[in-house]
């Protein structure tokens, strides 16, 4: 089963996808476990001191070092014959895309740095971090909801997530296109019909539709996705 460690000091965000949809459903099954920790509980001081001024000066605060590597420590203490991958999201990351979602999918373990202020102790990501990842070239007010993007797109890929039609429509995905597009009742509404060919049962013709619909849209919105 997938393990997912977290490093958080917001830890009850988490409840976004473990409360309800597939991530619940897959918690629920057993396809994964998740685990959270705040760092907070691995200070020594009466603050709970887990961030501090940048040497050199500059706006905001880092996360300090201490209270993370000890708290990487006491994850790295749960399941020690089990390889870790520790992955940092943050903007100076390399995007993620659904292959590396894909790539990821098949580990057994996985733990997730989510920074907050201004970021971490660089120490800390030399010492302790495998991977560094953005899930797009946009700033977001911390790491939990990067985390939660990326879980949630590998566990969608763990087996017995998706019921057999949306993993049917997950292939669609999967061969580097954008999706076509897609259709229901009423068959016109507001003067604008169903294209007749998916109205037609013949399967084939429909296939070739989607599929010719998927590299239009691709060419015309994304011609990056094809040089792949
Ligand atoms: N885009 C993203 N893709 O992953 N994470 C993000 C993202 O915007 N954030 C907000 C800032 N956090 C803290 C931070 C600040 C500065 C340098 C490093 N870390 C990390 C997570």
């Amino acid at each position: 089963m997938l393990r997912f460690d977290v490093i958080s000091i917001f830890g009850e965000m988490f409840s976004a996808i473990t409360a309800q949809g597939i991530s619940a459903k897959a918690l629920d099954k057993g396809l994964y476990e998740l685990a959270v920790w705040n760092p907070r509980d691995f200070t020594h001081d009466r603050h709970r001191t887990i961030d501090d001024r940048p040497y050199g000066g500059g706006p905001g605060m880092l996360m300090m070092y201490e209270p993370l590597r000890d708290t990487f420590k006491a994850i790295n203490q749960q399941q020690p014959e089990q390889p870790n991958h520790t992955i940092y999201l943050s903007p100076q990351g390399q995007p993620l895309t659904q292959q590396r979602v894909a790539e990821l999918a098949t580990l057994p373990r996985i733990t997730l740095l989510c920074g907050r202020y201004e970021g971490v102790d660089e120490r800390v990501i030399e010492n302790f971090v495998d991977e560094e990842i953005a899930i797009g070239d946009f700033v977001v007010s911390g790491g939990e909801l990067p985390a939660m993007m990326l879980m949630d797109a590998v566990i969608r890929l763990q087996p017995g997530a998706l019921g057999h039609q949306d993993s049917a429509r997950q292939d669609s995905f999967s061969d580097g296109l954008l999706d076509c597009p897609h259709y229901t009742r009423p068959e016109v509404v507001d003067g604008k019909a169903v294209p007749p060919v998916l109205m037609s049962g013949n399967h084939a013709h429909i296939a070739k539709w989607r599929y010719e619909q998927q590299r239009q849209r691709t060419q015309a919105r994304r011609p990056d996705l094809l040089n792949n």
